[in-house]
This record gives C-alpha cells, structure tokens and sequence, in this order.
C-alpha cells in the first residue's frame, strides 16, 4: 500500500470513530427526548414527521457536498429511524406482498430495519391501523402518470384515521431474470402499470417476448423464480426475495415516473413549515354547491392544489370531494376558511395536515 492511501485510510478511520460517537450521543439524546416526551403527556407520540421534515430541509439547506442531498436525506433518514427505534419499536402495515413499491416507500419513509406487515388490499392496511394491531400504515395514493388511487380516496369515508405524513417515491422499473441472459427471454411478466410505464423499452428490447399483466409486480417475480425464459418488471427489492438477479435497470420511459404514499394513523401532526392539508367534504345537491365550496378557500387565499370527486355511495348522485391545500389546518387562512365552509356543506373533515414529502 503506498504511504498516501494509508494515510487516507486513517484519516478515514479517525473520521468514523469521531462519527461513531457523534451518533450515539444522538441516540442518548433521542432516548432523552423520548423519556421527556413520556414525562409530559403518557401518551405521547414518538413518530414526528414535522420535526423529521425541519432536520432533513435544514440538512438539504447546510450541505455543500460533495454528497448530493438526497445522498445525505437518505443517511439522515436512517440516523432518524434508528433514534427512534431506540423511543419506540413500532410496526407498520403496507399494501404488499414484499417486493412491491409501497414496500420500498415505507423502508424509504421509516428506515430499512423498520418492522412491518404486508398484507394484500388496502382496505386491511386501514383496519390494521384502525384496530392498533401496527402504530401506521402505507398506502399508494396517486401516480405522476396513472392519476389518483381511488380506492384509497374511498377508504377515508369509512375510517377516521388520519393522514400523518407523504411519501414521494422516484419509481424505477427493472428487468430481473433467473439468469443473465435476458436477450432470450419469451414472458414478460408484471402489473399492468409497470408494463404500460415500459412499454417503448420492452417494444425496443424485447419485440417478442409475450407481455402478461399479472395482480402484482411481486406476483410476477415470484412467478419467474420457476421459469427460465420468462422475466419480472418491478421494483429492485424484490430480486433478493426470489432469488432474481437485476438484469437491466430503471428502463422505465418516462424518467420523471413518481408515486406518492400516505402514512395514516391516529394522530395529528404538528406544523414544519412546508405542509399540505387533505380535507373531504360533501354538500347538498344543489346549483353552484362547487363554488359555494371553493369560495371560502379563495376568499382566504388558500392556495388549493388538487380537487378530485367520488360519488357517495349512498345517495345516487351525491358526490364527495376530496380537496388538498397547502399550508396546515392551524394557519389562519386555511383555519377561518374552514370556519366559513363549515357553515355550508355537510361534512367537513380535515383528513390530516402534513408535511409535503421531501426527496
Ligand atoms: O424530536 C423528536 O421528537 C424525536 O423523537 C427525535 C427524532 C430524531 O431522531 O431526531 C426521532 C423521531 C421523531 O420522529 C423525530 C425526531
């Protein structure tokens, strides 16, 4: 070894035991604070996604490299969920099976050692949350080129958890085979939308191959685990869980492909700066009920960013609406807003405020 790399290599070593007590005095601070916390209210809540928001925003803002942000969001991210699993040890259901993107949201949101429990509808996700059975749930929620998740959109009608807090996840497709010898492959299988997202790809690269939409990318690798001239679109997480190697990645043809999560629970969430506001409202059906509806958020200046309805169910025609905004439910803009639409429509109900998901 020359004497410049040994010289580096205990530089380096220097750095990390310096790090090594960086971090743990971090966690004594975080098993602090969770005492503190505990001290103050009994019931307390460890998870605070506005707090989790104003470190990686103030991390973002401080670093000048040469990581890049999301490089240090992601580390940071870890740090934050290993401080607090030493608060809490929590599990958290998601839209599953393994291998699925809403898998990769939720190890992304709350760290890779996080405990969880897949399970198969978004409905059970709901009810593992509802019943205190796991502390969170993820869910999808809308996709940059699919649109809105309705399903999800619908469970909020009948549950009364609350959104706490927003996952955006970059989703990259990858071809993953039994072998290295993708070039021969004659199936393709995966989720009808991971098919139609790589569709120009697979019509350049694979002309021939049989394309078969099947109910999950999972599904599709667990299928591909037993066929040699078949192989799986999906998400990178799933390769290890069946045995595929990763033959080509993110051939996705639209780069800018995104899914956002939510994280539901129980709890409301404290103001970081930087939030959004989901409400759900319905009104009687009359002329202008839509406008009546919007006025006051524009009479206050609530800047709305996203308007979708969905028919009621129990009455035929009558519809609800499921409206974001930026800001929190306590600004007082959206809070006098709220005050006046209340006077109005028939429900009204703030489905959570929440910081708006970083990287
Ligand atoms: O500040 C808190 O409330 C903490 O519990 C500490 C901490 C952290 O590690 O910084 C851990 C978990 C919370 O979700 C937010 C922040």
């Amino acid at each position: 070894m020359s004497e410049r790399l040994a010289a580096l290599r205990e530089q380096i070593d220097a750095l990390d035991t310096q790090m090594l007590a960086l971090l743990n005095e971090r966690a004594r601070c975080a098993e602090e604070v969770a005492h503190t916390k505990l001290a103050e209210d009994p019931n307390a809540k460890f998870y605070r996604p506005e707090r989790e928001a104003q470190i990686l925003t103030r991390m973002q803002a401080l670093n000048a490299g040469p990581l890049r942000n999301e490089q240090i969001t992601h580390l940071f991210r870890e740090i934050i969920a290993s401080c607090l699993a030493l608060e809490e040890s929590m599990r958290i259901a998601y839209l599953g099976p393994a291998g699925t993107f809403t898998q990769e949201a939720t190890f992304k949101h709350f760290g890779m050692n996080v405990g969880t429990l897949p399970v198969d509808s978004i409905a059970q996700v709901f009810r593992e949350v509802e019943a205190g059975r796991v502390r969170y749930g993820v869910v999808p929620i809308e996709n940059s080129t699919e649109g809105v998740i309705t399903h999800t959109l619908d469970m909020f009608t009948q549950s009364d958890l609350r959104i706490c807090g927003e996952i955006s996840l970059r989703i990259h497709q990858n071809l993953m085979c039994r072998h290295e010898n993708w070039q021969g492959v004659q199936k393709v299988y995966a989720h009808a939308q991971s098919l139609a997202q790589c569709r120009y790809w697979l019509d350049k690269h694979l002309p021939h191959a049989e394309r078969i939409p099947v109910s999950s990318n999972a599904e599709a690798a667990r299928l591909v685990a037993n066929d040699d001239e078949a192989a799986a679109l999906g998400s990178r997480q799933a390769a290890p869980i069946y045995g595929l190697q990763i033959v080509q990645d993110s051939i996705e043809d639209n780069a800018n492909n995104t899914t956002r999560f939510l994280v539901i629970g129980d709890q409301m969430v404290g103001a970081s700066g930087n939030d959004r506001t989901s409400l759900l409202v319905s009104t009687r059906n009359r002329p202008g009920s839509l406008y009546h509806l919007l006025k006051p958020l524009a009479e206050n200046g609530v800047d709305m960013t996203r308007i979708e309805s969905r028919p009621s169910r129990t009455t035929n025609w009558e519809y609800f609406f499921f409206l974001d905004v930026r800001g929190h439910e306590q600004d007082k803009a959206i809070h006098d807003a709220l005050e006046k639409l209340r006077q109005d429509a028939e429900i009204v109900r703030v489905l959570g405020s929440y910081p708006i998901a970083i990287m």
